[in-house]
């Protein structure tokens, strides 16, 4: 499909669904499942030069397909409550909807702000099975899939820190939230993880007992600026897999 035409009258566009998604996000109480669709959309990256199906923020996830995909379970609520803004802003493409989303959830509950460039064209070709990480396994499988983004461990870290929000479902094998506010975006995450006593998927627990994963750990769990600064830059770069922007 066609990139969308970035021009003033897209610009303007993006602000009024920013607008609408913030007013969403607040009456619906839904910032952890829009920040998670906005990384499940585009953590199916594939960043090495062959791969017939490049993945990344390109909308796909909205295909009934990939929602069935195993680690996708209840996102399907996230669509729909997306498609409520995209009847209101059709010109928007749901790559770009999807990510302004995740950007809209970070900063309403007291994240960093985070720099959003429009431009991203849909796809309607899914990404096979098995591009997101597994949260039942360690450090080797997190690199490999991060790696495969064309991310690092820092990137492993400061964005698991997405944690913050939000907690795990029965549907997922994992249950509870991982800080005590998961409607707050903060360092908080980090804190728990040092702590050992909230639920953690072992993916997070890779964190600590990875040695290279958990200097950044102990670094954002006692600095919350450097949490802020680092993690608006890593979800600018995931929000950007494969875009270029015009
Ligand atoms: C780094 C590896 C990693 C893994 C394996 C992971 C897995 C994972 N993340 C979440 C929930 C989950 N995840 C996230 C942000 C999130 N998720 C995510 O991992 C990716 C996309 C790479 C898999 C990233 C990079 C981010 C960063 C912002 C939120 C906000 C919620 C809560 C949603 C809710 O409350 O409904 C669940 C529970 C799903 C459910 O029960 O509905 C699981 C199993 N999250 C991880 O970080
Ligand atoms: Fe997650």
């Amino acid at each position: 499909m066609a990139a969308p035409v970035v021009n003033e009258e897209y610009l303007k566009e993006i602000e009024k669904a920013r607008r609408d998604l913030r007013a969403l996000i607040y009456s619906k109480n839904c910032a952890p499942i829009m920040l998670r669709i906005a990384w499940h959309d585009a953590a199916t990256y594939d960043a090495r030069p062959k791969t017939r199906i490049p993945g990344g923020p390109n909308g796909s996830i909205r295909n009934k397909e990939e929602l069935s995909h195993s680690g996708n379970k209840g996102l399907e609520t996230a669509v729909e409550l997306c498609e409520q803004v995209k009847a209101k802003h059709p010109k928007i493409t749901y790559a770009d909807l999807y990510q302004l989303a995740g950007v809209v959830a970070v900063e309403i509950t007291g994240g960093p702000s985070i720099d959003f460039v429009p431009g991203r064209k849909d796809s309607n070709q899914s990404p096979p099975e098995g591009r997101l990480p597994d949260a039942k396994l360690g450090a080797s499988h997190l690199r490999e899939v991060f790696y495969r983004m064309g991310l690092s461990d820092k990137d492993v870290v400061v964005l698991s820190g997405g944690h913050t929000l939000g907690k795990a479902h029965k549907r997922s094998g994992f249950e509870g939230p991982w800080t005590k506010e998961p409607t707050k975006f903060d360092n908080s995450y980090f804190v728990e993880l040092l702590k050992g006593e909230t639920e953690q998927l072992p993916t997070d627990k890779a964190l600590v007992e990875d040695p290279a994963f958990c200097r950044y750990v102990e670094l954002y769990a006692r600095d919350n600026d450097a949490f802020f600064r680092d993690y608006a830059v890593s979800h600018k770069k995931l929000s950007e897999l494969g875009f270029n922007p015009p």
